[in-house]
This record gives structure tokens, sequence and C-alpha cells, in this order.
């Protein structure tokens, strides 16, 4: 298939936010990131709080440069552009879709002049052709006309997300990017906003990157699902069989405290919290929680294996096989560790 955008060892350090303005503390938002997204596919992704997801969506549309490590949209290294090149890049081939609208649209614009913006700004066709592409776009996403002169204040959650995903396809770009697009959403709208999604990435042809704290939703969107771990994509997987196929502890962990799921597996509880980003782990970053650590997960990050399908790698030095009594093994590993 044919290769959107590829990161090739990215890294994210930043300076630490609570050591104060001359901190030496860094923490490490995204470690080693491998990852191609192929034209007209899904891929969602799943971990817990702070485990880098925003940073890998942000550094997947040009948002946020890399510390190291490179990023290629359709083959070029966005950032050995000039700036002007890469905004037009990162311009006419992504657009991205935040949480929560009330705060990603500007609110003294109308919903003409923010579906406008990106269209003057790279200067797409006439001004009557702008403003039919305007029309466009909202009949796109299901907004009413009438609403064209109206601020983003006066519509509802659902309706300004609804402006957010037109802006973001203003200028007809093949990848999606959508952080959490639902969770400052009512419940009642989550659904016909993921259903919106679904049925534009299928009419245009739209590779999606979905990024979302809700297994579920995930699991029913994409092709493949990515599971991060303190900043480690530490899984890559079909999306069908990632619940009872999974390889990884951490993504067994996560898929099995989901609930609802048509094909559950054992409960496994996480135990203890994540460590902080400052001072990850030696090793393998998911040992202190693993009931199947040993002393080589302290030593060594485990490189990708390959599982079973090409579309499937998973990085564990004790992965977990098939038909492994997982419930067994963590109750034993829980009471060995308990004074
Ligand atoms: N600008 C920044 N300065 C310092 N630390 C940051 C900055 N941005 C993110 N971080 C830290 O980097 C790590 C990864 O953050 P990120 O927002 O990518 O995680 P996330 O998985 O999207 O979390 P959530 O699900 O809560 O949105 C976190 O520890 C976060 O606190």
């Amino acid at each position: 298939m044919h290769s959107l955008v590829r990161l090739s060892d990215a890294h994210v350090v930043h300076r630490a936010r609570s050591g104060g303005l001359f901190t030496r503390d860094r923490v490490y938002a995204l470690t080693g990131a491998d990852l191609t997204v192929a034209a007209g596919e899904t891929v969602g992704v799943v971990g817990e709080s702070g485990c880098g997801k925003s940073t890998l969506a942000k550094v997947l549309v040009g948002v946020q440069r890399p510390t190291a490590g490179t990023v290629s949209l359709r083959g070029r290294d966005l950032w050995a552009m000039s700036p002007a090149e890469r905004r037009t890049a990162v311009g006419a081939g992504t657009g991205m879709i935040f949480q929560d609208p009330s705060t990603a649209l500007n609110h003294r614009l109308t919903i003409r002049q923010i579906l406008r913006d990106p269209l003057d700004v790279h200067t797409r066709g006439t001004r009557t052709q702008r403003e039919e592409r305007v029309r466009e776009l909202m009949s796109l996403v299901g907004l009413p006309r009438a609403l064209t002169d109206a601020l983003p204040g006066q519509l509802s959650g659902g309706q300004r997300q609804r402006v957010a995903i037109a802006r973001a396809l203003a200028l007809d770009p093949d990848l999606v990017v959508a952080d959490e697009p639902t969770s400052a959403l009512d419940v009642s709208v989550r659904a016909q906003i993921l259903n919106l999604l679904l049925d534009l990435k299928e009419r245009l042809g739209l590779a999606l990157v979905f990024v979302s704290h809700d297994i579920q939703t995930v699991r029913r969107m994409s092709d493949r699902v990515i599971t991060m771990y303190l900043g480690r994509i530490v899984e890559e997987a079909p999306a069908g069989g990632v619940t009872d196929g999974s390889r990884h502890p951490y993504t067994r962990a996560l898929f099995s405290a989901t609930p609802g799921l048509l094909d559950p597996i054992d409960p496994i509880p996480l135990v203890g919290p994540v460590p902080s980003a400052t001072r990850p782990p030696s090793g393998c970053p998911f040992r202190t929680r693993c009931w199947k650590a040993d002393e080589v997960c302290a030593r060594e990050m485990p490189d990708f294996t390959a599982a079973s399908s090409p579309e499937h790698r998973f990085r564990c030095h004790h992965p977990v096989e098939e038909g492994e009594a997982t419930r067994d093994l963590v109750r034993q590993s829980n009471l060995a560790k308990e004074p």
C-alpha cells in the first residue's frame, strides 16, 4: 500500500513543566516511534493517559517537531523542507481534529470565516469558488446552510465538532488525525460524530489516525490498533484480533478491562501507577507493572518481534502465548509481590 506518512525513530523530549524554568528534568513524551500510515487505512491509538498519544498525533501532522528522528509525508522529509514548503505540504495533505471543539474554534469568527480561512491562506480558487467550497463543506458534514453566518457559541457541541471536521477537510487532505474527537461531547451525539467520520473516510478515501481512551470505539473504527505505553509503541495489531490475539501483556491488560467486548478475555488488573515519564524504568517500561517481568526486562528494551501476520508486531521478552492461563499467572505474581 502507498505510504502517506512515515515516522522513523521519532523522539519528543520536553522540559518538565513541574520543575520550574531552569529544571533539567526532561519528559520523554515519545521514544523511538516507527510508524507508517498507508492511504485509506484507519489506525487507532490506545494507551493510558500521558502515554504519548497526542504527541504522536501532533508529530504525524507536523504540529510538533520531533526532537530526533524523521517524519516523511508522501516520501519527503517534513522537517528538511523550508517553513513555507512545510506549511503547504502539511496544510494541503493533512487535517487535524482536536478533542474540544469549543476551544479549537475561534469564537469571534462565523462558520463561513472559519471554513474560508484555510482556503484563503492557501489561495484555493477564486472568491466565488471558495464560497462554493464553504457550502460544499457544510453539506459534507451535515450542517444546515442557515448556520453559515452563525458564531460557534450559537452552535451545539456536536455542530461545533462538525465545523471542526469540515475545517480539517477544507483543503481536501488524504490524512486526517482525530485526537479524542468525541470525548468532550455529550454521549448522545458521540455516535453521530463517529459515524460521520467513518462515512467521510469511505466517501473521500481518507486515511484516519484515531486517538481514543475508548477501546471499544477504537476497535470499531480501526483497521489496525497501536498500543502505547510511556512514550513507546509496544504493539501494533490488526483491530479484529487485538483482544484475544494481542501478545503484549500491557495490551492484554488494557483490553481485559474493557466492559462489553464481544470477545472478553480473563481480567488482568493493572497493578500500581504508570511510572513517571521523567524517569522511565530501565529496559522495558512496562516491567514494573508486568506479571511476567524478570531481570532481562530490567536490562533490555526488547526489539519488535513479528507475530503471525505481517500487520502484527510487539515488543516483549515474554509475550503472552496462545491459550495461556493468564488469570492464574497474574494471581500468583500478585501473591508473590504481597509483603
Ligand atoms: N509541552 C509539554 N511540556 C512538558 N511536558 C509535556 C508537554 N506536552 C506533553 N507533555 C508530557 O508528555 C507526556 C505525553 O503527553 P501526551 O499529551 O502526548 O499524552 P496522552 O497519551 O495524549 O495523554 P491524554 O490521554 O491524557 O491526553 C505526558 O507526560 C505529558 O505530561
